[in-house]
């Protein structure tokens, strides 16, 4: 809807109202249409103002109706409309315009932004184009390096920024409904020519086919696969070299195309299911809307390994005053080197003063005994997790929370040290902390709601997805990941190499190949965690170890590998070789291709020939299929979350929704007709076999995601 007002005698305000971010529904549109229409044939009015209700101006279209048939005026020419209207028409934009909402604004004569408002195209990021005219006013407005950037990326920039660019004429600190009154009342009789951007010519860069070469480099370095990025590409490049109208037939094209595509599905889906991973519930009843978080002002952080340092530099970022404890004098000052620098580097790429001041260093636990909350990041290793939780208990005080950013430990064992079970929770982050965006939070079973609200809620503070997930071990990432790296692991024995492996992941759309990300994350995190699980130890035979351990097949080449010294990017040789210990750049090592070879003969494998699908499916509906068992044993809330932690924790392509997503994309008769096919090839890989509610759901004839819960017969869910 759009309520249609006169004020100051000749200016017609139109204010979109569709609470939460007035975004364009039918209804909306509607109202645009026909409130604009009205103050164009009333004589009294001199000027439109266009704005949004409750302050903020538009989030554009509305996206929840991209799933259903288009009703109502197209966005397109109501744009026109109000650019081609003989009466100027400002828009204030307070709090964001963004989308359609900007293109909304474009095709206004003039903007005026609020000083915090936060403009963009982020059409890119759902798997569209700026479709309402947006690729063609733009680039005619800025420029054609600047509105690549702009629309390729679908960053949100500053009203400041935007000031620059040209986008915005006039920025306040003021009400900008009442600026963009004051400039409507002063341009009236002003030719409106020169305003409408579609008249404009698009100012081109010398080199206009060196830009786009290289803006098409980044897209598909960016996001492999991505069809989006490519597409907001060429729309571009129409603006640059066709008249409006025809850029405006070109972009109509390829939204065409992109409307319709798995990917803007899956990005879509994306957007909706990061929001509802925040709406948690536990089986207690408690919700993330009926249980109030902690205020957190003070944090402790112990241990400043690579994963303590980067969440001391998140929560003084965030805010929040840390102490930071270490057990000896020289971790503590590279503890304190390290995270200095990282706080002094991130202000100087923000143009501010770095808070050092939030952060003090000490060797002493006795420091956090006023904090609010504490968390814990030592090695991991069990008995010590307990006995600093056990200290813990004693020095802080009653009410304080503790956290522990174990990656896969019991969260109720480390409770059970403590003199407040209730107040344990488990958070944990993912390496780079201050940069990777997932948080899980393990909900124990004795875990308050007040808890798991304040875990949540600080994860949000933090710029994080957090997730709620149950305590098992590896929780739902690195559950699913121990498999997902078998499946690898497996795929050289028989044949693959890494190389091969990691570039089908990577077309795939991951990030990074799995033996890549093994190499970064270092090989001996592996190895210690499958000694602690008793998978190597003195009865394995160290010159021709069992491939078959604990009642399954097993791989011993990572663990051979970790034998030689090789143990990733920091030994400088790992699956791949590596300029220098800490190199970032891998190469294939032929020694890993003899080191295979030689492997195999010994153990009487003839290697065959793997296929990338096989890469693929092997890899990939693994993943999903334990996220079924995660699913059936509650251990997350629904497939969204299990998505959720993959897209934003794993590297998993987000055009792709999510393993669970894609599950569902690819066909459930198909992944459990692949997977009964590599079951059979691989009797000894149980992980292969189909879970009991694959099976099931195909049984029910694949209902859509949303219905899987209803198929679910967990007894003991802990979520
Ligand atoms: C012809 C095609 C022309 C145009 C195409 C487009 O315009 S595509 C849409 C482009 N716009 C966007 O991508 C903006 C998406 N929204 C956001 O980025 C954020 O929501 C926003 C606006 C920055 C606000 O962020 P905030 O953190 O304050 O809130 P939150 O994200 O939790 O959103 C609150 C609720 O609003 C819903 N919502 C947001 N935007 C839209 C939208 N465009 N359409 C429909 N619904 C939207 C969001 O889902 C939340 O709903 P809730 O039920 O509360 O979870």
């Amino acid at each position: 809807m759009a309520q249609y007002a006169r004020t100051k005698g000749s200016i017609a305000l139109i204010t979109l109202t569709n609470p939460p971010v007035n975004a364009l529904s039918a209804a909306v549109r509607k109202g645009i249409t026909e409130a604009v229409a009205r103050a164009f044939k009333d004589t009294r009015v001199k000027a439109v103002v266009l704005c949004g209700e409750n302050g903020k101006f538009c989030g554009g279209a509305d996206i929840r109706e991209f799933a259903k048939a288009m009703s109502g005026p197209p966005l397109v020419p109501m744009i026109h409309a109000i650019e081609a209207g003989e009466k100027p028409v400002v828009a204030a934009i307070e709090e964001m315009a963004l989308g359609g909402g900007l293109e909304l604004a474009l095709g206004c004569h003039y903007r005026v932004a609020h000083a915090k408002a936060r403009l963009g195209l982020p059409e890119v990021t759902l798997g569209l184009l700026p479709a309402a005219g947006g690729t063609q006013r733009l680039p005619r407005l800025t420029g054609i390096p600047a509105a690549l950037d702009l629309i390729t990326t679908g960053r949100h920039i500053s009203a400041q920024e935007a000031l620059k660019l040209g986008i915005v004429d006039r920025v306040t600190e003021g009400n900008a409904v009442e600026a963009a009154v004051e400039l409507a009342l002063s341009v009236v009789g002003r030719p409106l020519a020169p305003r409408r951007l579609s008249n404009h010519a698009t100012p081109l860069p010398a080199d206009l086919d060196g830009v786009f070469e290289e803006v098409l480099v980044q897209v598909k370095r960016r996001a492999r696969g991505a069809m989006a990025p490519v597409a907001c590409a060429k729309a571009v490049r129409a603006a640059a070299e066709l008249p409006y109208s025809r850029g405006l037939e070109c972009e109509r094209e390829l939204m065409n195309t992109l409307f319709t595509s798995g990917q803007a599905r899956a990005l879509q889906y994306c957007f909706f299911a990061q929001r509802a991973a925040g709406k948690w519930s536990l089986p207690n009843g408690a919700r993330w809307d009926n249980s109030r978080p902690r205020a957190v002002h003070t944090a402790g952080v112990i241990g400043l390994g690579t994963m303590g340092r980067g969440i001391a530099v998140c929560l003084v970022k965030a805010g929040i005053s840390v102490v930071a404890v270490e057990t000896e004098e020289k971790q503590l000052d590279s503890g304190r080197r390290a995270v200095r620098g990282m706080l002094e580097r991130d202000a100087k790429r923000r143009g501010v003063t770095a808070p050092l001041h939030m952060i003090t260093f000490t060797l002493s636990m006795q420091q956090l005994r006023d904090v609010d909350l504490v968390i814990e990041a030592v090695f991991e290793d069990m008995a010590l997790k307990k006995s600093v939780f056990a200290e813990l208990s004693r020095v802080c005080r009653p009410n304080a929370l503790l956290c522990t950013n174990t990656s896969g430990l019991d969260v109720d064992e480390l409770a059970s040290v403590t003199d407040r079970p209730p107040l344990v929770v488990g958070m944990h982050f993912f390496a780079p902390a201050h940069v990777m965006k997932l948080l899980e939070v393990i909900c124990g079973p004795r875990s308050s709601p007040e808890t798991v609200a304040t875990a949540m809620t600080l994860g949000k503070r933090l710029g994080k997805v957090s997730v709620a997930v149950g305590n098992c071990p590896g929780f739902v990432g690195n559950r699913m990941l121990k498999l997902y790296l078998d499946q690898a692991h497996f795929l050289l024995e028989e044949g693959a190499s890494p190389e091969q492996v990691d570039q089908a992941l990577e077309e795939f759309g991951f990030a990074l190949g799995i033996f890549k990300v093994a190499d970064l994350s270092g090989l001996d995190i592996g190895w210690r965690v499958r000694k602690a699980a008793g998978l190597i130890g003195p009865d394995v035979d160290p010159k021709f170890p069992s491939r078959h351990r604990q009642g399954r097949r097993y791989c011993p080449l990572p663990d051979l590998l970790c034998e030689q010294g090789r143990l990733g990017q920091k030994s400088g040789r790992g699956w791949y070789l590596y300029d220098s210990a800490g190199g970032k750049e891998a190469r294939p090592d032929p020694a890993i291709s003899s080191f295979l070879q030689e492997y195999r003969l010994r153990y009487g494998i003839s290697a065959r020939r793997i296929t990338e699908q096989e890469v693929v499916e092997r890899c990939v509906f693994v993943l999903a299929n334990e996220g079924f068992r995660i699913l059936e044993d509650g251990m997350a809330a629904a497939p969204e979350d299990i998505d959720m932690v993959y897209v934003f924790g794993y590297g998993w392509p987000r055009h792709r929704g999510g393993p669970m997503f894609h599950a569902a994309q690819v066909g459930l008769a198909t992944v459990l007709q692949r997977l009964e096919f590599y079951h059979r090839q691989n009797p000894d890989i149980p992980h292969l076999q189909p879970s009991t509610l694959l099976r099931r759901l195909v049984g029910a004839r694949s209902p859509p995601m949303q219905q899987w819960k209803q198929h679910i017969r967990s007894i003991n869910s802990q979520l």
